[in-house]
């Protein structure tokens, strides 16, 4: 119980806020039961009180024909309507939970990126945020809701049932307890691990096919995508066995309740049949008990499966919980508790290393930008110098001294201010499946067209974007795959143009370009960031000779070139 309630308990928060549409759900749905019980036994009482009733021509004329008819059809109508509402109601109420549940998760998400997320296949999370939080929709729709109503509804109706006779009411309702907390209760059980199985087996195919066709180039250049292919069979094959499980437990736990809810009706039958013989009941009264407990095992019915269906929930719980649970590497202060004064970037003996156990990355780094200058930074490929262009964005801390900007620990800066001083074009800039403009307009929401084109244009892109077939509103595609890479390239270029940062961080922005676009965008480069900060990343000499700077990373630590 503990374990469940550590499991799910942190979800149960977001369901408050939603608690009257989640009672308005609940109380229609036990408006349908109580309905559907009524209609039954009283459709029961009156066809059999009408066929005695006839059998005498006195009791004919005398029998009301008129209350019991209206009772019919209220009932009738009654139930629909709630069922209607039931409905509406109930699913309105988890959709804004799982709207709720969803944006809580993705805030969560948003500070591990890039650190702790690293370590999550990009498949994965999407099942996480898609897939397990809907699964959530199990607690309050197939678990709590049904469960309060099958409650509720066996004690009105044994209360009912105690009017005609206690003993009836007594073993209806154990009938009840049986199909309404044993079934579920062996349900749950024999669902558990496979449960757990099959939100685990759906995440892992699911991240599976995702990499394939992330990677569907590579898999067929190389030929590897029938193994590919034949992975994704076993695992789904695996999935369709537990699926299997789980449908051969659903279907044995309705035929138990179906068993049960026969057994009730028999014994109902049985007692209320001495009852008539005695004369304490009448034959239309057994009628009305005996369809009554049919009706009443309808509120009972759904139970099983959503206990079966725990074991589901619970992993999809764990999973989401396990990334919710994740510490932040890097937690922004919600307001800067200094101000920058100027552009000038310092790394104060800064030594950072992705593992405690290896050698540092960087290695008590000391380093001085003044404000305006343009630093070239040289070095090996795995020198560290992306991991140096990441703390200064603070993507990562570092494990020891300190970075300033402008005087101010980059630590005091709120996310907001940071990310408004120092703008980056890292290598691998993410181009979004959209229109060039939105590409551009992620910069700065509300660029004008003029700041849009002259962003282009010193990128080297404005006449390729013109002659596109729809202009600067053509769609990039996927990842930006519809660009070539020195146009995507160009393209985050342009973005940090926009964006019209003081301090500017550029990882290898001429890379994939041919010589000549490369010596005109670094022209450009130059010409659009005087007067700012610019750390430059670099491994080709074009332009070196019109730095201020030229610093090379080597062993962990920065030296001037000589
Ligand atoms: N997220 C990470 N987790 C663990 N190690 C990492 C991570 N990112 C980089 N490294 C390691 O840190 C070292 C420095 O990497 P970094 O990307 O900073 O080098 P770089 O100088 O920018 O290389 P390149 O010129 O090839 O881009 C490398 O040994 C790399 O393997």
């Amino acid at each position: 119980m503990g374990k469940l309630r550590s499991e799910l308990g942190p979800f149960f928060r977001h369901f408050v806020p939603q608690w009257r549409w989640m009672a308005l759900g609940t109380l229609m749905g036990l408006i349908t039961v109580v309905a559907g019980v009524g209609l039954l036994s009283l459709s029961g009482w009156f066809i059999s009180a009408t066929a005695v009733a006839g059998l005498n021509a006195a009791t004919a004329n005398a029998f009301n024909f008129f209350y019991p008819s209206i009772g019919v059809r209220l009932f009738a109508f009654s139930r629909t309507a709630a069922r209607y509402g039931e409905r509406i109601f109930s699913h309105d109420a988890t959709f804004r939970i799982l709207k709720e549940l969803r944006v809580w998760f993705y805030g969560h998400l948003e500070p591990l990126t890039p650190g702790p997320l690293a370590r999550f296949r990009s498949g994965d999370i999407l099942n996480r945020i898609v897939a397990d939080i809907d699964a959530l929709d199990n607690l309050y729709l197939r678990t709590l809701s049904p469960g309060i109503i099958a409650l509720c509804l066996s004690g009105i109706f044994f209360m009912f049932l105690r009017l005609f006779d206690p003993m009836m009411a007594g073993t209806t309702l154990a009938f009840l307890a049986a199909a309404g907390v044993g079934v579920p209760m062996l349900a749950g059980n024999a669902g558990a691990k496979t449960g757990r199985r099959l939100a685990a087996q759906s995440a892992t195919l699911r991240t599976r096919i995702v990499e394939g066709i992330q990677g569907m180039p590579e898999l067929l250049v190389f030929g590897a995508h029938r193994r590919h292919l034949e992975a994704v069979k076993q695992e789904h094959r695996a999935l369709i066995r537990s699926q299997l499980r789980m449908s051969h437990i659903r279907g044995i736990s309705a035929g138990m309740i179906t068993l049960l809810s026969g057994a009730a009706m028999l014994s109902v039958l049985w007692i209320g049949a001495d009852r008539v013989g005695r004369g304490t009941l009448d034959g239309p009264e057994l009628a009305l008990a005996v369809l009554g407990v049919l009706a009443a095992f309808e509120a009972v019915m759904p139970l099983p499966t959503a206990f079966q269906y725990l074991g589901r929930t619970r992993e999809a719980g764990r999973r989401l919980l396990e990334i919710v649970n994740t510490a932040p590497e890097v937690i922004f202060p919600g307001h800067s508790a200094a101000r920058p004064d100027g552009a000038d970037v310092t790394f104060d003996a800064v030594s950072f290393g992705y593992t405690p156990q290896g050698p540092p990355v960087l290695d008590r780094v000391r380093l001085h930008i003044p404000a305006g200058q343009r630093v070239a930074l040289l070095g090996e490929t795995g020198a560290g110098k992306s991991t140096l262009a990441n703390l200064l964005v603070r993507f990562h801390d570092p494990d020891a001294g300190e970075i300033r900007l402008g005087g101010a620990d980059i630590r005091c800066l709120s996310e907001s201010d940071l990310r408004g001083q120092v703008v980056m074009v890292s290598q691998q800039a993410h181009m979004f499946n959209a229109s060039l403009r939105d590409n551009l307009l992620i910069a700065r929401s509300d660029a004008p067209e003029a700041d849009i084109r002259s962003a282009l244009a010193s990128a080297r892109l404005l006449g390729f974007a013109e002659g596109l077939p729809e202009g600067l509103d053509t769609w990039i595609g996927e990842a930006g795959k519809r660009l070539s890479g020195g146009q995507a390239r160009r393209l985050a270029v342009a973005r940090a143009i926009l964006r019209d940062a003081p301090v500017w961080v550029l990882d290898e922005p001429t890379e994939g370009l041919d010589t000549i676009t490369e010596q005109a965008l670094m022209t450009e480069l130059l010409e659009v960031s005087a007067g700012r900060t610019v750390l430059m990343i670099t491994h080709r000499p074009v332009g070196l000779h019109r730095m201020d700077r030229v610093l090379v990373l080597e062993g962990g630590k920065i030296r001037e070139r000589r």
